[in-house]
């Protein structure tokens, strides 16, 4: 039960004074968090913080500011200059000045009558907004905030400014926070105190209070104490919650997985090539969770090509050899298959009894296979989310292994744990997500990391081409099949109108196979099944030696002979995309090369990714540089602004606290199980102000 000293905060929005259903719709609008059914809260709004300040301080004056800099002037409105009748595209002008130059506001859409009130001719005006300039001449958009003179004693000096929409005004926005400061009850503090004086954090209460009235504009930075403070109680509740979780998720299981080491040894012996030094420690660490009586929650991060597939076998040989089965998740069709086709040879080849489960097995095949799951006589099974169906019963599943890239959802993986005897389970990605976003992207799972790639590999030669030396390329393509290469050829999905939608690998399949006749095959994900795998299977034996696909292709494919890939529109694909889809040529011992075909002119954001494609094969600096490219969001595959799940916290600022809060977490959890000293008490607290409610449940009443 929430302690009733919380219910101010509880209470829905709309029960603050002039915020009826309307508004209380509009500020759900512009809140980080989505609660959905349930509306928004009063302490949703708290941590609603101000995305920049107006600084009145200092009024530089017209001539004195910098373009770009958000000022504040004391203007004289001198003339409004409306836009001819019925033509909404001119803008509304009003033309101003003070002591020191002369200034042009600019309004788009704007009601005249609004404007005539609010700037009247002759008037002296206060305006905030920012400072542009137009062919060399001083002037403002849509001016943030508009004061009359005579009511300057009643503006603030710093004033934040909140993120709004369409039929929002700050004003009504600062009054409904100032009143949910105000609902702020005195609370025990959840912080460890000597931490929080090492950090020179203030209180909760105080850290709200200075952010909301700031008295500078550094109080209501992000980087600034009283933000970093928030930051990291929700960092904390993040992992207090997730550490929760997680130990319950633990106490679930209880089943040792050992084996005398038989199959794990055969099937090692039966691999052509010898284990790198890191694919060994990954095993071992994966073989020593496997055999503690704790469940193991692991990630195995290994960047493109660095041989994550094998790695999984082996996991899934230990878990066999303990009596039990394991599963394997693909993300796609095509991977299941071809991770099929790999693991297969080898796994029967040491007694191991395999089967393969998508979409696309039925009848008959698809029963035989139920049978062997439930029965125990299949050891291993791989597929797709096809494996999540309630139809599908194990004997006894005891290793589920995800191979992830972002596309199943925490839900689906916990489905597949219910599935089992609480399976140990790991996680395979190739996204070289920076270690600061593994904690939010999975919570807390412990990670082995595949850092070397296989002995023998070559770099891979990138370079970027504009579209209209297609020719010359296609000229070289067709010398490097005569030497008996094997070429991909990316064409990204394009929609040329809103009703039209085109496939641009069918059209570029068409102009090319003038040229490369019978030796060049085409993969799309309208494609049936089958001819997917057609089409796969005649590139890989080399019937076809040019493969034209879209992103299909893009995680996972494995055919080591194929030295180059050519990717169309590279300037639509992200960096992380990019580097996955190059990671398809360069995996075997031949020299590689990757050509960017790019359509001019390019912005500036896709000429630095390209350059960066051309500069690194790095995975984690690849990675780097995508989250300064676009933010972390998209890079988790979500595209909200700020942090995804966060509503104060942003990884670019906070970063250093996430690891902080993480350890802090475990040590809490280690003395305080059951959060039921004082401390705990008071985290209890913290937990239910973000939203973890869920977490508190799993706790004994206290
Ligand atoms: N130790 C090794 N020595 C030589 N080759 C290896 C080794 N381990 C794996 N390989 C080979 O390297 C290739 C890539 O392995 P794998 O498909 O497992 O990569 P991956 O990590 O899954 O990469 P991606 O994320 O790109 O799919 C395969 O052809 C595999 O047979």
């Amino acid at each position: 039960m929430r302690p009733s000293l919380l219910d101010p905060l509880f209470t829905p929005i709309t029960s603050l004074a002039g915020v009826g259903p309307k508004v209380g719709a509009l500020m759900e609008r512009i809140l980080p968090l989505d609660r959905g059914a349930h509306g928004a809260r009063t302490a949703d709004l708290l941590f609603l913080l101000p995305s920049s300040v107006i600084d009145r301080r200092s009024r530089p004056g017209i001539a004195n500011a910098a373009p770009g800099e958000i000022v504040t002037l004391d203007l004289i409105i001198d003339h409004h200059q409306p836009p001819p009748r019925g033509n909404r595209s001119v803008p509304y002008r009003i033309l101003a000045h003070d002591d020191t130059d002369e200034i042009t506001l600019t309004f788009f859409h704007a009601h005249a009558s609004y404007l005539e009130k609010q700037l009247p001719e002759g008037a002296q005006v206060i305006v905030s907004g920012k400072m542009e300039w137009f062919n060399g001449c001083p002037s403002m958009v849509h001016p943030d905030h508009i004061a009359l003179a005579q009511d300057a004693a009643s503006l603030p000096l710093v004033e934040p400014v909140y993120p709004l929409t369409a039929g929002l005004s700050g004003k009504v926005l600062r009054r409904a926070i100032t009143q949910a400061l105000a609902r702020v009850p005195k609370m025990p503090e959840w912080q460890d105190t000597p931490f929080l004086r090492r950090q020179s954090f203030p209180s909760f209460d105080a850290a709200l209070a200075r952010i909301h009235n700031p008295e500078t504009p550094i109080d209501a930075a992000p980087d600034n104490v009283a933000w970093r403070r928030l930051a990291y109680d929700e960092f904390l509740a993040g992992q207090v919650s997730l550490a929760l979780v997680r130990a319950r998720v633990r106490r679930l299981s209880g089943q040792p997985l050992t084996g005398d080491g038989q199959l794990v040894d055969a099937l090692r012996a039966s691999l052509p090539y010898a284990l790198t030094g890191a694919q060994d420690r990954a095993l071992a660490e994966i073989h020593a969770d496997l055999a503690r009586p704790e469940r193991m929650l692991r990630l195995l991060q290994g960047d493109v090509g660095s041989g994550k597939t094998v790695v999984a076998l082996l996991a899934m040989a230990r878990a066999v050899e303990a009596g039990g089965q394991a599963a394997l998740m693909a993300p796609t069709e095509i991977l299941a298959r071809q991770h099929f086709s790999t693991i297969a040879p080898l796994a029967e080849r040491a007694g191991l009894k395999i089967a393969v489960l998508t979409g696309r097995e039925k009848g008959r095949e698809r029963k035989q296979v139920l049978e062997g799951l439930d029965d125990g006589s299949i050891h291993i099974v791989i597929g797709t989310h096809a494996l999540f169906q309630e139809s599908v019963v194990f004997h006894r599943l005891v290793l589920a292994v995800v191979d992830e890239q972002h596309r199943f959802g925490v839900h689906q993986r916990l489905a597949m744990t219910a599935k089992g005897d609480a399976p140990d389970m790991l996680v395979m990605t190739a996204t070289p997500i920076p270690r600061t976003l593994v904690l939010t992207a999975f919570g807390d799972m412990d990670v082995s990391r595949l850092t070397e790639k296989p002995a023998g590999r070559q770099p891979i030669r990138t370079v970027t081409l504009p579209l209209e030396r297609l020719s010359e390329l296609v000229g070289r393509i067709r010398d490097a099949v005569a030497q008996g290469q094997k070429i991909y050829w990316i064409c990204p999905l394009v929609e040329e109108s809103e009703e039209v939608k085109l496939m641009a690998a069918e059209d570029r399949f068409a102009s090319l196979q003038p040229v490369f006749g019978d030796q060049i095959g085409l993969v799309h994900g309208r494609m049936k099944g089958s001819e997917k795998d057609e089409a796969m299977r005649a590139f890989k034996e080399g019937k076809t030696r040019v493969l034209i696909a879209t992103t299909v292709i893009e995680v996972g494919v494995d055919v080591p002979d194929a030295t180059i890939i050519v990717i169309e529109h590279a300037e639509r694909f992200g960096l992380a995309q990019l580097h996955q889809l190059r990671g398809r040529v360069g995996r075997g011992s031949k020299p590689s090369s990757c050509v960017l075909l790019y359509k001019e002119p390019l912005g500036e954001t896709a000429k630095r990714r390209l350059a960066v494609m051309r500069e690194t094969e790095d995975g984690f600096v690849i990675a780097e540089e995508d989250l300064k490219l676009r933010g972390e969001g998209e890079l988790l595959g979500t595209r909200q602004s700020g942090t995804p799940g966060f509503q104060i916290a942003r990884i670019d600022t906070h970063a250093d606290l996430l690891e902080t809060a993480r350890d802090d977490a475990r040590l809490i959890l280690a003395t305080d199980p059951d959060l039921q000293t004082p401390r705990g008490k008071a985290l209890r607290l913290l937990l239910y102000l973000f939203g973890k409610d869920d977490a508190v449940r799993l706790l004994r009443a206290g």
